[in-house]
Parts: structure tokens; sequence; C-alpha cells
């Protein structure tokens, strides 16, 4: 299987700080990525030299067999789907749900005026579908909820057929219902073999749906694991990531952590 992703001792250093510290990663064609770690880790960090927003300052990154820094990255990144809350900022909230997903096939955040074509019209209904948006295709994206806000971005990131799909924090600010409603449903596209290659940041380990086949650790800039979820999320390895005692348990094809009670 061809790399999707490979850094070499990457770091990406700001004010004389490493914000990521001497990476070193592949992701494999298929494979479906989770990035778990505490806040400031350097997750976000990560996702934005993937989707080629952001270049290492030392090592190398190469994306879908191209390196950064030796490729034209408006060609790369039509190739790559992302749904962030840093994209979601840039949509225009006036469009509507059918808008929004649509403008994606012609590499836009905005722009109503150009002659959409029907095939690409069809492809961003069956998307919404999926992601259960039929009843609110016309609804303005300002209004929508967050989980509903959510669900849309990812159809959109589905819409330009991309090789490598990058999910940031796709379930932050959903409550339970939400929550669950959208692992169901990323589940489902982690599952599906002509899905694109994904990698989804989180911090909670409910959040990784079945389907998701790898785990990143990373504290303080620096990856402390990265493998097979069984292999490496376990309670030891959680608790380092973390910084204090967890408990880590399977439940069926779902995880849940807890910390200890202190004594
Ligand atoms: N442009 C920048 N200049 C300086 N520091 C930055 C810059 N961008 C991010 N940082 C810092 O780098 C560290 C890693 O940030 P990053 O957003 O990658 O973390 P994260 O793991 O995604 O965090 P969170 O879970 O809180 O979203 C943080 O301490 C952040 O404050």
């Amino acid at each position: 299987m061809s790399d999707v992703l490979e850094l070499v001792d990457v770091s990406v250093v700001r004010d004389g700080r490493a914000l990521v510290d001497r990476v070193s990663w592949s992701v494999a064609e298929g494979e479906r990525w989770v990035i778990l770690g505490p806040n400031g880790a350097g997750k976000t960090t990560l996702l934005n030299i993937a989707s080629s927003y952001l270049f290492p300052t030392t090592g190398t990154a190469q994306i879908l067999g191209e390196k950064l820094g030796g490729v034209d990255v408006f060609e790369l990144r039509p190739r790559i789907g992302m749904a962030g809350s840093a994209l979601a900022e840039r949509l225009p909230r006036s469009q509507t749900v059918l808008q929004t997903v649509l403008t994606a096939a012609y590499g836009m955040t905005a722009g109503w005026q150009e002659d959409y074509e029907e095939v690409d019209e069809a492809r961003a209904r069956a998307f919404l579908d999926r992601l259960g948006m039929s009843e609110h295709l016309d609804r303005r994206f300002g209004t929508l909820s967050e989980g509903e806000r959510k669900r849309t971005q990812i159809a959109r990131a589905l819409m330009t057929d991309p090789e490598l799909l990058l999910l940031d924090e796709p379930a932050a600010g959903l409550d339970l219902g939400g929550r669950e409603d959208l692992v169901r449903r990323l589940g489902r596209l982690a599952g599906d073999p002509y899905a694109p290659s994904m990698i989804m940041v989180t911090h909670h380990v409910e959040e990784i749906a079945p389907g998701f086949t790898h785990v990143l650790l990373i504290r303080r800039g620096k990856v402390l694991e990265a493998g097979p979820i069984p292999d490496v999320l376990t309670s030891a390895n959680l608790s380092r990531c973390f910084g204090l005692p967890l408990v880590v348990e399977r439940a069926g094809d779902r995880w849940t952590a807890r910390g200890l009670p202190l004594t």
C-alpha cells in the first residue's frame, strides 16, 4: 500500500518553541487514523501540515506522494477534504446547506453565481443524505445547530472526492445524541472501502468511531505512540498522554476512558 502521508523528522518552530517536535509518522492508503492528545499538544498543527496549509520548519512532509515544498499546493489541495471549525468560520452564513456543499466542487467557500452541473447537485444531495441532512437542504448555514453544521461540513469535504479526509474535532460541542449520531455516521464512512483515507483529531476516546484503525498519541509536540488502536490505546499509554491515571476500556467496537478517584 502506498503512503498517503509521510512525515520524516518534522518540526514546526514558532518563537523558538517546537509546536511539533521531530515527528515521524506515516499513514498508508485506506487507514483511518485518530490523533489523540491534550489541549495544546500539537494535534491541529499536525493536521495543518497534512492539509498542506502549514510547512514544516525542518524535516520533510510528503502528502499523496507529493513532497511539500516541491509541489504546487493548489493542485494538491483539491485532493484533500477538510472539515473543522477554522474552515466553518470561512463559510458564508447566508448560503443554504445545498449551496455550501455544492461550492466545494468548484474549490470555493463562496460564490453562487456559477453554473452548477446537474451531476454535481446530485452528488451534493447524495452526500447530504448520507449525513442525514436531506431535510435541511434549504436552511441557511448560519442558522444550523452545531451538529447540523458539522454534518454539512463533512458532506462538503467529501464533495471533491478526496483521497485524504481530515476531520478536526468533528464531535466538539455536540450533545450526547449529536455525538452518537455523528459517531455512527463516521463509522459507516470509515467502514466504506471506497471512502478516502481518514485522519481525525479528537480529545476523547468515546469519539472514536468503529472502523478507525490506528491512533497517534501526542503530548507537548512529541509522538508518544502510534499504531493499531488495540495495541496503542492502553490505560498506561493514555495516562502518560494526558498526564493523570486513566483507565481505558473497550466496549464492543467503542472505547471509554475515566480517571481514577483521588485518594
Ligand atoms: N502560530 C503560532 N504561533 C505560536 N504558537 C502557536 C501557533 N499556533 C499554535 N501555537 C501553539 O502551539 C501549540 C499546539 O497547538 P495546536 O493547535 O496544534 O494544539 P492542539 O493539540 O490542536 O490543541 P487543542 O486541543 O487545544 O485544539 C499550542 O501551545 C498553541 O498555543
